[in-house]
């Protein structure tokens, strides 16, 4: 097996793993090597944390109906005519979310709560075919995906330790019941007002979304193509759930470093004030040439990787890695984080400096693995251009359009920069700032 700390009885080495475990096992692979065994309660787990040890990891095989679903999220649901289709509602939620932001210029606002709505109404009106107009059930909704990222990210004892589950210690066993019964009857209405649309226009129903899409399958005589209705409502919370909080904390680490290092804030407005000027908002076919402006997502991305431990694989079969035996039933995660501050790889890695990437030819598709934000190989994040494109003409209009200060003279020094672990790391406390318009007045209100 590969090398690893003595784990205890009972709770193996969960002594070791503290309230941001990607952190925690960082320090361990500092000792024990690019590839470590723990183990977390009865459950063994490798980790890798090199480059080298990634590329044995990422490729692993899964079952029929997995590949089945992942080829239509690349196929049907995320092709490039697909979302170039969808350009409009980027453009409209951007303006909206732009004009938005105008009227509250001069007040310190808490900066994820605007982004995350953009982003919701984006994925909703995408996936749902709609806003969710009422502000209760976005409200409602957005709880939802908070409760599922913090239970998510939950050591539960109780998984850990099969034989003493029944007494759920936490209580986190209620609150997901509790939670999968709310989601079910959210992902139900929504199917039920699908489905009676399909209906009404039964001959010359045209799919607009991706739920009518999924039900289109759902009717596919081929029973190899066939979903089921419970498919159909887990592909779609997956889809919601990957996408808004992704998008959002990626963009909320860029403008709080940014905030931090007021010289970068002011290289990256130079940029977009010499290609694109004070008297336009920016598009999407601009990024191409705002070189600047991707280095500060991908540096971001490297400092702040959304999902640091990536989704979690599981060993299906003995099998090896390296010229390690891993045992059938062992959870392989791989600390993406670790990577990114990889001194071997990146110099002061622990520095925000954009400028390492100018020039340079690397990017997050999946192949260069001293950077995965979205991951690589079979699991890789299917929604990944989708998320680029949110984040980048989201993040270059948010720095076109607005001057932004910490509130109450704060010093950019003073800004704390923690992190919370769930589902994804967004920061500890969420970035409260102050925009002011930089633009001429009439382009935020058209
Ligand atoms: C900044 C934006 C985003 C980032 C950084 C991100 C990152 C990731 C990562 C790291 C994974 C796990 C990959 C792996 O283990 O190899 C993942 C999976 C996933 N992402 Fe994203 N994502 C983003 C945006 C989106 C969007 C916009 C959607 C959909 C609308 C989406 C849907 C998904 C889904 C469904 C999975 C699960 C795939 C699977 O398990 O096979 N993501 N994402």
């Amino acid at each position: 097996h590969p090398p690893g700390p003595k784990p205890w009885p009972i709770i193996g080495n969960l002594n070791l793993i503290g309230p941001l475990p990607y952190r925690s096992i960082h320090e361990l692979s500092q000792k024990y090597g690019p590839i470590m065994q723990l183990r977390f309660g009865s459950f063994p787990v490798v980790v890798g944390s090199s480059v080298e040890m990634v590329k044995h990891m990422v490729w692993a095989p899964y079952g029929p109906y997995w590949r089945h679903v992942r080829k239509i999220c690349l196929t049907e649901l995320f092709n490039t005519k697909r979302l170039d289709s969808y350009e409009y509602i980027r453009v409209e939620e951007r303006h909206a979310f732009l004009s938005g932001l105008y009227t509250s210029c001069g007040k310190p606002i808490t900066v994820k709560d605007h982004f995350s709505n953009f982003t919701l109404n984006n994925i909703t009106r995408i996936v749902l075919g709609k806003k969710l107009c009422d502000e209760s059930e976005s409200k409602k909704l957005k709880n939802m995906l908070d409760e599922g990222s913090f239970l998510n990210g939950v050591l539960n004892i109780g998984d850990l330790i099969p034989w003493i589950n029944f007494l759920d210690l936490q209580g986190y066993v209620k609150r997901m019941k509790a939670l999968r019964n709310k989601t079910d009857l959210f992902l139900k209405c929504e199917l039920d007002e699908h489905i009676a649309r399909r209906q009404d226009h039964s001959k010359e129903f045209i799919p607009k979304d991706i739920v009518d899409i999924l039900l289109q399958l759902a009717d596919d005589p081929n029973p190899n193509l066939k979903l089921s209705r419970d498919s159909i409502k887990s592909i779609t919370m997956d889809l919601i759930v990957g996408g808004v909080e992704s998008s959002t904390i990626t963009t909320e680490w860029a403008l709080s470093e940014l905030l931090k290092q007021p010289q970068k804030f002011e290289q990256a407005t130079e940029e977009l004030d010499r290609v694109i000027g004070r008297n336009r908002w920016i598009e999407e076919k601009d990024i191409p040439k705002l070189p600047y402006i991707k280095s500060i997502i991908y540096e971001t991305m490297r400092m702040h990787p959304v999902s640091p431990l990536l989704a979690p694989r599981l060993a299906r079969e003995n099998c090896k890695i390296y010229e390690y035996d891993i045992g059938q039933g062992t959870q392989v995660l791989v600390n993406v984080w670790s990577i990114g501050r990889d001194p071997t790889l990146w110099d002061a890695p622990n520095e925000f400096r954009p400028e390492r990437f100018l020039g340079r030819d690397i990017d997050v598709g999946g192949q260069h693995f001293a950077l995965l934000p979205f991951g690589s190989g079979r699991r890789m994040c299917p929604g990944y251009s989708l998320g680029l494109k949110l984040i980048e003409s989201g993040l270059a209009n948010l720095l076109h359009g607005f001057t932004w200060k910490l509130p109450n003279h704060m010093n950019p020094f003073d800004l704390n920069m923690d992190e919370v672990w769930g589902l994804t790391v967004p920061r500890k406390n969420p970035l409260v700032a102050v925009a002011q318009p930089r633009l001429p007045i009439h382009l935020y209100t058209v």
